[in-house]
């Protein structure tokens, strides 16, 4: 740890006081080095068995345990209702120890070349791939979706800090030439520490998608995960401290909007990277503004979806289901509003009302299983309060929407919903105009492409939306007009690393993946050089 201040000066207090506080800290709480849970252990596991112990924070290299218990409060697993661990909220003096951890090493990581970030970084991929299957089944058991979606999950982190690995080495900048020989150059530098704030519905990719480009460009990580799903990020620091990043450069705290409010406030902390509410994410933009640090919002949507009548009708039908189903229903950017052409509704609702009931609802750790237990007993009643609601506004339930308790006695307590389908929809109900976040979609019929256009976009969210048609210039053109960070023609819920991810209006700003988030995590110097004299006015 000593090693971490070198490079500071008398000149520099910053840097002295994070050397000088790495010491004391040191000597207060030595970090734990042993992984949060064997491998064998959670192989063993199955659904309704685990338990954590471990603390889950980490810094300085290794899990902290928590200052005070006091506040501890349990976290449930989806399927069973059964206590999985306790999350122990983090209070000033650890999030002050986590992020100064985190600025010793950027010290020492952004002074490093970028092929030597990218070779640490690759190595942290090579793990995660390793240990895909314990990591998605800690995931599974945490956060209640499926195994087959939480390996896809998986599969996404480590694919994106490879992709990320892959642009460490090519930060480059520009030369250009000035009159008389003068010239200048830019730099793409770092920021600092970043601060990564993330959701419950996909707790290792969120860290994954946040960290990843946050360190290419040389950046330090404190991350909070949900307090929800607080076990998997702990797993992904473990993997990259093994890797071999200096110590301290990707962290985790644990805590809720107490924790995330103290991170968004320290004065060491150079940008926020958020996922979560619009209501959340205004907060954090208020927090944020005051310190004038950047920020990302990833926030919520209500995306529409449009299926033409000339539309391949099977894949519509699979497109519609993708676009609702995924993660019970727990996802983004969702495309929840159903527009289909008046003409194909009936056809359109039969197959996929007949597909919805086929949905096999169950043990999310089992293969066969596509359709797992919502986040939290509050989150499902919320979810089944939207459908009453819908009902009252004259809303027709045609499959779904009712509790399920699936028939092995140990997921009797699991926070299980059966998949719903809306008809009778008109554009001003409230399961039409507000995120439910839940398995519900509402199918809402359309006569033109001009009306329609003006439906989808009459909404103040803009994360994603969908058509299908088999009318190229259609397709484009619809494309073009809608009001959406994403656009899917032909499919949906289709997120490669390599594509930017983010919204328009009160869906947030910034974008997470593809080349363009390097810009988000860096900042641009320009070094003007002179060669010849000074040419005065003075
Ligand atoms: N656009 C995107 O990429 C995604 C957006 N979401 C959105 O997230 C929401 C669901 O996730 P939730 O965890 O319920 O959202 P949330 O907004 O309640 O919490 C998100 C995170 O913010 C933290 N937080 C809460 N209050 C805070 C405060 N005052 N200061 C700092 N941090 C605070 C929470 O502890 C959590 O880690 C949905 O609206 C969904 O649409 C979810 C996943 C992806």
């Amino acid at each position: 740890m000593i090693s971490q201040g070198e490079g500071k000066t008398e000149k520099d207090p910053v840097q002295l006081r994070c050397f000088t506080y790495t010491l004391i800290f040191t000597k207060m709480a030595q970090p734990l080095r042993t992984p949060v849970l064997p491998a064998a252990v959670i192989r063993s596991a199955s659904t309704g068995t685990l338990e954590v112990k471990e603390p889950l924070n980490f810094w300085c290299g290794g899990r902290m345990k928590p200052k005070d218990e006091k506040n501890a409060e349990r976290v449930y697993e989806p399927a069973t209702g059964h206590v999985l661990c306790e999350m122990v909220p983090c209070g000033a003096e650890e999030v002050d120890q986590a992020v100064q951890s985190a600025h010793s090493a950027y010290l020492k990581w952004s002074k490093m070349a970028g092929m030597e970030r990218a070779r640490v970084m690759l190595e942290a991929a090579r793990i995660i791939r390793e240990q895909r299957d314990e990591i998605a089944k800690m995931e599974v058991i945490n956060n209640g979706k499926s195994i087959t979606e939480a390996r896809v999950d998986i599969d996404v982190a480590w694919q994106c800090i490879e992709y990320y690995a892959g642009m460490a080495g090519t930060l480059a900048g520009q030369h250009i030439q000035l009159p008389g020989g003068a010239f200048a150059y830019t730099r793409r530098e770092p920021l600092g520490v970043c601060v990564g704030i993330g959701a419950w519905n996909y707790p290792f990719q969120i860290a994954a998608w946040k960290s990843a480009p946050a360190l290419a460009c040389g950046n330090a990580m404190v991350f909070k995960p949900s307090p929800m799903t607080p076990v998997t990020a702990v797993m992904l620091a473990e993997i990259y401290a093994q890797a071999g990043v200096p110590e301290g450069l990707f962290n985790v705290v644990q805590g809720a909007a107490e924790t995330g409010t103290l991170l968004c406030h320290h004065p060491l902390v150079a940008k926020v990277s958020f996922t979560g509410s619009v209501p959340t994410g205004k907060k954090i933009m208020e927090m944020s503004a005051k310190g004038v640090k950047p920020v990302t919002l990833e926030l919520g949507g209500k995306s529409p979806l449009i299926i033409f009548k000339d539309s391949e009708l099977d894949n519509a039908v699979k497109g519609a289901l993708m676009a609702n189903f995924l993660s019970q229903g727990e996802v983004c950017c969702n495309g929840t509003r159903v527009f289909v052409e008046r003409e194909i509704l009936p056809k359109f609702l039969e197959e996929v009302v007949k597909r919805t009931k086929a949905i096999p609802i169950g043990d999310p750790l089992l293969d066969g299983t596509r359709m797992g237990a919502l986040i939290s007993r509050p989150h499902l009643d919320r979810v089944l309060g939207f459908i009453s609601q819908a009902k009252k506004e004259g809303a027709r339930v045609l499959c779904g929407g009712e509790p399920f308790v699936p028939t092995d006695p140990k997921l009797q307590g699991g926070y299980f919903m059966s998949p719903c389908v809306l008809d009778n929809c008109t554009d001003d109900m409230t399961c039409v105009k507000e995120e439910i976040f839940g398995p519900v979609m509402s199918v809402l019929p359309f006569d033109t492409e001009e009306e329609v256009l003006q439906r989808a976009n009459n909404t103040t969210f803009g994360l994603a939306a969908g058509v299908f048609t088999r009318d190229v210039a259609r397709a484009h053109r619809v494309a073009e007009n809608l009001q959406a960070g994403t656009c899917f023609i032909n499919n949906y819920n289709i997120s490669p690393v390599e594509v930017p991810f983010g919204g328009y209006k009160m869906s947030g700003f910034g974008r997470e993946n593809g080349q363009v988030t390097i810009e988000y995590y860096s900042q641009l110097k320009t070094v003007v050089v002179e060669m010849g004299e000074v040419d005065s006015l003075f």
